[in-house]
């Protein structure tokens, strides 16, 4: 549906030029969601914008629906620019139009008859909850309704892709729920194929199938978002998973573990059944003579499948402790022996 191979995008900076993109390649299937994450700077909004052409990019090709977009011009490229929907951080509505007439706009634009307009948008005031508020203007609404105006007008055209641009960042949590929730629904409704770009690793972990991780301008990481979120390998991915589930055990509880008698070691479990755990964590007292201690513990769910984290002591002799974590390694969990000092 999307498939964009080595795209690179230089921009001439006043310091010289700045290479935002490097070589990105990324495909996204028909009514797959792909999230791209990355800190400030990273180039996301570059990317989205090469996709929908509001920036040329220096190299690479971009084919959406089976179409090369990169070579359009005129004509060619305003349809091709229809079959694409974007949606914007600061929702981008027109102040002195009514949600109706935001929703109408592209349709006007396009020539669409008044009757087939006023059709079209009863349905998309209807699909996103605001059909009792289609004579309010922006300024009467919140910051979710602007949202939810701003993506019944990005659906006005039957775009099948969707762009979001930070959608959720200007919002509260409950609203950005709320508003990640409708993306879903439309996405299952009406088989959307969406990509979005956010800093925040909730976005990711509600609705999207895949994420990409980008940092100065690559992808560094990629893939469906349970297995990057069980198995990250790279140092920023690992961060925006820990913003996420604050892994950090306070400072305190290494302090009194280390009072405790006995040789201790503190290992993080990462799983992906959700009783995986269980039988590991009763199996060690069995066949070690080790005391196990669970410290903290998470189960989240990702699109219905459990992923837990799970922080362990383990304590005793030091060659039974040994002996169990070498253990653990056999097991096909993830094992990470936690460093601490005091
Ligand atoms: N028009 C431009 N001219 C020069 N440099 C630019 C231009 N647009 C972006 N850049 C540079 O390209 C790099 C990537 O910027 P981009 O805005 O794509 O990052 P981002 O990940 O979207 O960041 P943010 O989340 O802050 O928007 C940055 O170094 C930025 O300074």
């Amino acid at each position: 549906m999307i498939r964009i191979t080595e795209l690179s995008k230089v921009f001439q900076g006043p310091n010289g030029p700045v290479q935002a993109l490097k070589n990105i390649n990324l495909s996204v299937s028909k009514g797959e969601i792909a999230g791209i994450i990355g800190y400030s700077g990273a180039g996301k909004s570059t990317l989205i914008r090469c996709v929908n052409l509001l920036e040329t990019p220096t190299s690479g090709t971009i084919v959406v629906d089976g179409q090369e977009i990169t070579s359009l011009r005129g004509e060619q490229l305003r349809q091709a620019r229809r079959k694409m929907g974007m949606i914007f951080q600061h929702f981008n509505l027109l102040s002195s139009r009514t949600v109706r007439e935001n929703i109408a706009f592209p349709l006007e634009i396009a020539g669409v008859p008044r009757a087939e307009i006023k059709k079209r948008v009863d349905e998309l005031l209807e699909l996103v909850g605001l059909t009792d508020r289609a004579d309010n203007y922006p300024a009467q609404l919140s910051g979710g309704q602007k949202q939810r105006v701003g993506i019944a007008r990005a659906l006005a055209s039957n775009p099948s892709v969707l762009l979001c641009d930070e959608a959720t960042s200007a919002l509260d949590p409950a609203t950005t729920r709320s508003i990640l929730q409708l993306l879903l629904d439309i996405n299952q409704q009406l088989g959307l194929t969406i990509l979005l770009i956010t800093h925040e690793m909730d976005v990711i972990k509600e609705i999207c199938d895949t994420v990409y991780v980008m940092e100065a301008g690559e992808i560094i990481e990629s893939g469906p978002v349970l297995d990057v979120f069980a198995h990250p390998t790279r140092e920023t991915t690992r961060a925006f998973i820990e913003s996420l589930y604050q892994l950090d055990l306070p400072s305190d509880f290494y302090r009194q573990i280390v009072h405790r008698p006995g040789f201790h070691r503190l290992v993080r479990l990462v799983f992906t059944g959700v009783n995986a755990a269980e039988p590991i964590v009763a199996t060690l007292g069995q066949k070690f003579a080790v005391t196990v201690n669970i410290m903290a513990g998470n189960i989240d769910y990702i699109k219905g499948q459990p992923l837990g984290i799970l922080t362990l002591d383990i304590s005793g002799d030091s060659l039974e402790v040994e002996k169990a974590l070498s253990y653990l390694h056999t097991t096909g969990l993830k094992v990470e022996v936690l460093e601490y000092e005091f």
